[in-house]
């Protein structure tokens, strides 16, 4: 209202030819004496006589700005959950043409380039006859801190229109806009891996991402025909059970574990589930939560149709015992050289220091409880549908209460590769269902193990148009060499578990091992 005085004093006085010096004067004169007199009226004049001119210079506000702003906030709560109605929004104004805008950011979008408009961009809108107009508006939050990170700010739409409109904008407009912006979404959503932040402590316990656009899918891993149709039917059965599991009162979830040596497909076999389900992957990097905390923070960051990953729980953190070393588990050495090895004192020392070195350099506190809660507990079934995984080359390692029935519904065993996945590997890599040497490569399946990966590793041309037969005899030749390995290798443990026994015998007197006898 004072504004608007002073522009309206302002024209009036210049139309006068009066200079800027005098309407200065003029406007300050005339503000004290506003002043002083609402003064006079907040302290002499009754409650009632107040709270009218107050009702007064509202209308007179509404009069001169009769509109209504409504703000939509990308991430909402303490816990940075995304507002579905922002994407929404996006999604919207993103179907409108461009041509109203004059600052637009380019972004391309699974190869083709997608116009979106720019902050403070103004679209004007018209549904029905009621004209709105949206903005895009960024709330920098100021920090004090040194950040590599860009400052932490919030996006918000705003959106403007005439206060007569509320009701219909409320109950109509926004209906339409939200829904609309669902379905565009849901026919061109490009779906995206997100991954913990780490570092800076503004970022933790919040996701970025990337566009997710693995190729992997339920015709490209090679595993038993069966055991792939029994996670096709689970998956199925799964995503269409949001009624079923509000009946029996649990959380649309499930857990899946997958095991099996490096190199069997297990996150292969991630990424084809997410590409199933057509769901978001997160991909949780345990050692980089700190506390049980961020760990709920990530938790609740979480939307719906998601696939949350751990990868290698074996390794993470205490909750199953990190990954040992070649010295504490023993690979690589034989046990006389560590029996040795345990008696010179020089080494035990320096093991010592470098275990509290490593302890001192661990900085996560997550617990196995925090860990099972985030899984199953109160807070997990604050967003919806959703397929949890762990994956692993050391089952047994796991601590029992995190694999039970119920955290992790299904378990997967991916093993080494059978005669069904090769010929799912070579109808992939090269096109083909059948060929003389198939009967070979059964035989020698059969009698060695090798992963999948190796397979396709002999089954990928060296140079450009290799032939088939090529490529077959390159894995036959591996196979013969892996069969040929594991077999020294049996020879070899036979004869150093003999050699073993002798040794034994020799370290204990004759009567000793007669008395054990009998
Ligand atoms: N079952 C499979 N079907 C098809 N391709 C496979 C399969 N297993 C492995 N591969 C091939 O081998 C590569 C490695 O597989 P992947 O990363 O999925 O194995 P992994 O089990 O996750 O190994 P790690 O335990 O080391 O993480 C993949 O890129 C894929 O090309
Ligand atoms: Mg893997």
């Amino acid at each position: 209202m004072i504004l608007n005085y002073v522009i309206y004093t302002y024209k009036l006085n210049k139309e006068k030819n009066t200079n800027m010096g005098e309407i200065w004067g003029l406007i300050g004169s005339k503000l004290a004496s506003i002043l002083f007199i609402w003064a006079m009226i907040q302290r002499y004049c009754p409650h009632q006589i107040h709270a009218l001119i107050e009702k007064l210079s509202q209308k007179l506000a509404n009069f001169v700005y009769p509109y209504v702003e409504v703000k939509f906030f990308e991430y909402i709560g303490d816990y940075y959950r995304t507002n579905e109605a922002f994407t929404f929004i996006e999604h919207y104004l993103q179907s409108k043409p461009t041509n109203q805008a004059k600052k637009l950011r380019g972004e391309s979008v699974r190869k083709s380039l997608v116009l979106k408009m720019d902050e403070r961009q103004e679209f004007h809108d018209e549904f029905e006859g009621i004209h709105v107009v949206w903005s895009l508006r960024n709330l920098v939050q100021k920090t004090n801190s040194v950040s590599f990170y860009p400052a932490d700010d919030k996006r918000y739409y705003l959106l403007t229109f005439h206060r007569g409109n509320r009701e219909f904008v409320v109950r109509t407009y926004l209906n339409h806009v939200l829904e609309q912006g669902k379905d565009i979404g849901l026919s061109k959503r490009q779906r995206k891996l997100y991954t913990n932040c780490t570092g800076d402590s503004d970022k933790r316990g919040k996701w970025s991402h990337v566009i997710f656009e693995h190729p992997s899918s339920f015709k490209t891993i090679a595993m038993d025909g069966k055991k792939k149709k029994e996670i096709v039917d689970d998956l199925v059965t799964f995503s269409k059970g949001k009624d079923y599991y509000a009946r029996i009162g649990k959380p649309w979830k499930r857990g899946y574990l997958l095991y099996g040596p490096p190199g069997t497909g297990k996150s292969s076999l991630v990424a084809a589930i997410a590409n199933f389900l057509k769901y978001d992957i997160y991909d949780i990097e345990l050692t980089n939560v700190k506390t049980n905390a961020e760990l709920r923070k990530l938790l609740i960051g979480i939307t719906s149709k998601s696939v949350v990953v751990i990868e290698d729980i074996d390794c993470s953190l205490d909750l199953t015992g990190q990954r040992k070393t070649d010295s504490e588990n023993g690979n690589g050495k034989d046990e006389k050289n560590e029996k040795n090895e345990m008696n010179n004192e020089v080494v035990a020392a320096s093991m010592i220091q470098l275990k509290e070195e490593a302890n001192k350099n661990k900085t996560s506190q997550v617990t196995l409880s925090g860990l099972l809660n985030f899984i199953d507990g109160i807070w997990s079934a604050s967003t919806g549908e959703r397929l949890i995984i762990f994956t692993t080359n050391c089952v047994e390692k796991l601590d029992k209460a995190l694999i039970r029935r119920g955290r992790m519904d299904m378990h997967i065993e991916l093993s080494y590769c059978c005669f069904d996945g090769f010929r799912m590997l070579a109808m992939n890599y090269m096109s083909i269902e059948t060929h003389p040497l198939f009967e070979t490569v059964r035989c020698l399946l059969e009698e060695t193990n090798i992963t999948p990966a190796d397979v396709a590793e002999n089954l990928m041309p060296k140079v450009a148009n290799e032939d088939v037969e090529t490529s077959l005899k390159r894995l036959i030749q591996a196979l013969r060499s892996s069969k040929e390995e594991a077999k020294k290798k049996g020879e070899k443990e036979e004869s150093t578990g003999e050699e073993d026994s002798a040794e034994d015998k020799k370290s204990f007197p004759e009567e000793e091992i007669d008395n054990g006898k009998s």
